[in-house]
């Protein structure tokens, strides 16, 4: 089943502002990350995935629902962690999270034992009676999370969860969100301006700039097609590119290192041949893995 699937997606807010256009993806199951700078247009989908806005034009679905006319089925099925601070400092953790487990509909004693539950999946199970206003930055985050989990369900929406965090608080919330999507089979949306972030955790990427989407696929997909191997020889590094040239092999150039795509485990020996015949001294030869940012990179540079 897909989990997310928008068709032309438009959304123009009152003053004027494209905040999505034309927006067409379809995701899998999993962990994706949505990635894109302040302003791509992030927040404005989650909120257009819950029903909180109704697109200008286009079409949206989630879990096969549509989040305009099956506003409640979807709520029931989400869970939403905002990206701003927006929990009553006078609660406990345990009182907040029963409480919102009560509104998504649950009976009272199953939203305490959910609420009491969820606390424990994000470690908070010790400081739930504690009122949240004396809670930490990470600890905040964490009861938002765990309010998101309460009615158990099929998806998680989660707007930024690392903000405000310190590199060991962003590692640990990267950690939980994590298990969450793979031991407890909940697919999770994380957004995030981070690439380096969620490209750590999730299965799909789906990255938008202005509204737009820049590019949607699997994470392997977009390293794995593009090892390349990092050949650097002390010295005939103009007579090992011709040699590698003439072998078919397409052959880059960064400063000393000639980097070729790795097509598969013959392009080690086309290059350890090619070297040993024209007899030169092998420096170093060892794969790359490029990161995800650097596919950007290039893709933007391309077409500036
Ligand atoms: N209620 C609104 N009315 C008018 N314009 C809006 C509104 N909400 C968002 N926008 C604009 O729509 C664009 C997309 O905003 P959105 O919040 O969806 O981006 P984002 O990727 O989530 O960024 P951020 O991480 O900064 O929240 C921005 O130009 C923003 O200023």
């Amino acid at each position: 089943m897909t989990l997310i699937a928008t068709e032309s997606l438009t959304k123009v807010y009152g003053g004027g502002v494209t905040a999505l256009s034309d927006l067409t993806v379809a995701v899998e199951p999993g962990i994706v990350g949505l990635v894109g700078a302040n302003g791509a247009g992030k927040s404005t989908l989650i909120k257009l995935l819950l029903g909180l806005l109704t697109p200008t034009r286009g079409r949206i679905q989630v879990l096969g629902l549509d989040p305009t006319a099956d506003t409640a089925a979807v709520r029931a099925r989400v869970g939403y962690m905002p990206e701003h601070d927006c929990l009553p400092p006078d609660l406990s953790a345990a009182e907040l999270v029963t409480h919102l487990g009560r509104i998504s509909g649950l009976p009272r004693t199953v939203a305490r034992e959910r609420a009491s539950e969820a606390l424990r999946h994000v470690g908070l199970h010790e400081e739930r009676h504690r009122p949240v206003g004396g809670y930490s930055t990470g600890m905040k985050q964490r009861v938002k999370l765990a309010q998101a989990l309460v009615h158990d369900p099929d998806l998680l929406l989660l707007d930024e969860p690392t903000n405000g965090l310190d590199p060991a608080g962003r590692d640990a919330m990267l950690a939980l969100v994590q298990r969450i999507g793979t031991e407890f089979g909940i697919s999770v949306l994380v957004c995030s301006h981070l690439l380096g972030e969620v490209e750590r955790i999730c299965d799909t990427l789906v990255a938008i700039e202005g509204g737009r989407l820049l590019r949607a696929d699997h994470i392997a997909a977009m390293t794995s097609a593009t090892d390349v191997l990092a050949v650097e020889v002390s010295e005939g590094t103009e007579a090992l590119a011709t040699r590698l040239a003439a072998l078919d092999l397409p052959v880059g150039r960064e400063g000393r290192l000639l980097l070729v795509p790795l097509a598969d485990e013959r392009t080690y020996d086309l290059i350890l041949g090619a070297v040993a015949e024209l007899d030169l001294p092998l420096h170093r030869l060892d794969q790359r893995r490029h990161r995800v940012a650097e596919l950007f990179a290039r893709r933007e540079n391309s077409h500036a």
